[in-house]
């Protein structure tokens, strides 16, 4: 089971506008705003259970748009355990406009190392094969709550969190799957084609992680583990948003390894997931029933680099 760990869920808020902001003015939305439970480590879990892998959702929510998350969440085929925090769970908004996508976070509410505690409690409890801990962390707790449950078990640990956090944690962990602009922040250089992107991933498994996932937007994604380097362009579809679109290769990728798939098979299955959420508004997963074609569109090839 993959047990993911969302320390600062959000409610997405997406709303559509037919024209471009513009300071001073009030732009009337052309349909009813849409909300969802969010979140990364949510939305992975989300992504997991529509895959029909195994998975329990956990985290810390609060006041009435955590309650509104954990009544979205009973309607899904998943468990949920979350440790209650006194401050309402952050609204995080997206606006799809004709010039693109608009995304404002909140910092979320403040966390306490004993909310930590108590979850920590819960994750031994439920005895994962994995932990996926995705997302921001709320102001109150830092690094050292990822490490100490990476530390807590047998379980394998895999985080989605920011570039810099990457250089933080101390504890040895499976995968991590940072963005471009994340894995540009974790080396401190800028990324500018699949190569850049190869060699920053090589660099972060010498820091702890035995493999880097790095979406590269519409250019696709790469996986780098001590024996494989590989690239996969992004599947050619119409894109809606690309809200959860990480979360959607990050759960591709965790399913395909838990079924014991390879690391070409992960990298594909990734692809095609995040391929398919693209393509629908927020984050609520879409149906994967054709994935299995989708897959086969995948093309994933090894990189050579020039030090080779
Ligand atoms: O502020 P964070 O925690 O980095 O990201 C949170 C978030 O933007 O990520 C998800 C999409 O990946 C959304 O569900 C959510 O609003």
């Amino acid at each position: 089971m993959i047990l993911t760990v969302t320390f600062n869920p959000a409610v997405d808020h997406t709303l559509r506008i037919e024209e471009s902001p513009q300071v001073g003015r009030v732009h009337r939305a052309t349909e009813g705003g849409q909300f969802d439970a969010g979140g990364k480590g949510i939305n992975v879990s989300q992504y997991l259970a529509a895959l029909d892998s195994d998975t329990v959702a956990t985290g810390l929510l609060g006041g009435f748009t955590g309650d509104f998350i954990r009544s979205k969440l009973s309607d899904e085929p998943f468990e949920t355990t979350f440790v209650d925090v006194p401050a309402p769970t952050r609204v995080n908004t997206t606006i799809l406009t004709a010039d693109g996508e608009y995304k404002f976070n909140e910092n979320g509410p403040k966390a306490t190392e004993a909310a930590v505690d108590e979850l920590l409690q819960w994750i031994e409890a439920l005895r994962p094969n994995r932990v996926a801990v995705a997302g921001s962390l709320p102001p109150g707790i830092g690094p050292d709550a990822i490490d100490r449950i990476a530390r807590a078990g047998p379980w394998k640990t895999d985080v989605d969190v920011g570039g810099k956090m990457l250089t933080n944690l101390a504890a040895a962990y499976d995968t991590c799957k940072p963005n471009e602009e994340e894995l540009a922040a974790a080396v401190d250089r800028e990324i500018a084609d699949v190569d850049d992107a190869v060699m920053a991933a090589r660099e972060l498994l010498n820091r702890g992680y035995d493999r880097v996932v790095t979406s590269l937007g519409s250019e696709g994604a790469v996986l780098v583990t001590p024996d494989v380097s590989l690239y996969a362009e992004a599947v050619d579809t119409e894109v809606i948003d690309t809200v959860g679109a990480g979360d959607s290769l990050f759960a591709g990728v965790l399913s395909a390894l838990e079924r014991g798939l390879s690391e070409r098979e992960a990298l594909k299955t990734g692809i095609a997931v995040a391929g398919r959420v693209v393509a629908t508004a927020g984050t609520s997963p879409p149906s994967f029933e054709d994935l299995e074609s989708l897959r086969d569109e995948v093309d994933v090839r090894s990189v050579p680099l020039a030090s080779d």
